[in-house]
């Protein structure tokens, strides 16, 4: 079972990698461990496990915040139309994106990072990811808002990307450019 002993803080190394890609179909144990960072998710959203285990609830997990410099990510949530997302997702990448960006007004926080960073984190408002799935099947998802800014923040992290990359250091709360606010 995953929990915050086992979540890769920011200053290792393993978070500004690019994480390789995984060998498809996956193996058992690639298919165990993002079922485990899955099941985390769930956990975490958990108020009786979330509490006896102290997890911080999450919305996503990407391979390389346990360790693993993998291209996989997890991610449970609902959206703002009460979508359920979940899922474990093998070799992510955005094949289309809009051109206008998105941005969360409450900025943006990080399972591996204990601490405040403020400031809007501007994102693609919709893109299109391709992926293969925990039963090996190619995935196409068509997402924007909540779910694209969850998405891209995970795919970052395949990337070697932290959110507050994003963040404009002269003026952290200035209005992107072509962007629209999402309150949640
Ligand atoms: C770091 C943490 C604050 C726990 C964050 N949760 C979160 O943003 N929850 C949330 C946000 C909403 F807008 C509405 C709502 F209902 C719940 C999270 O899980 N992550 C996942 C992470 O760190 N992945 O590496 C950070 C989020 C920031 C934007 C997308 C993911
Ligand atoms: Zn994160």
């Amino acid at each position: 079972m995953i929990t915050m002993k086992d979540i890769i803080r920011e200053g290792d190394p393993i978070l500004r990698e690019v994480a390789s890609e995984v060998d498809l179909p996956p193996s058992e144990e690639n298919k165990e461990t993002l079922e485990e960072m899955l099941q985390y998710l769930k956990n975490s959203q958990d108020e009786q496990i979330c509490d006896r285990y102290n997890l911080r609830p999450g919305v996503g997990l990407a391979a390389p915040q346990i360790g693993l410099s993998k291209r996989m990510l997890a991610v449970h949530f609902t959206d703002f139309n009460e979508k359920l997302y979940s899922y474990g997702l093998f070799n992510p990448r955005i094949v289309s994106h809009s051109v206008e960006k998105a941005y969360l007004t409450s900025g943006e926080g990080c399972l591996s990072v204990d601490r405040e960073v403020p400031g809007y984190v501007p994102r693609y408002a919709r893109v299109t990811i391709k992926a293969t799935d925990l039963e090996g099947n190619e995935v196409k998802l068509r997402l924007r808002d909540f779910a694209a800014i969850v998405f891209q923040h995970e795919i970052d992290h395949l990337n070697g990307v932290m959110f507050y990359d994003h963040i404009d250091p002269d003026n952290p709360f200035k209005e992107p450019e072509n962007a629209k606010p999402l309150d949640h």
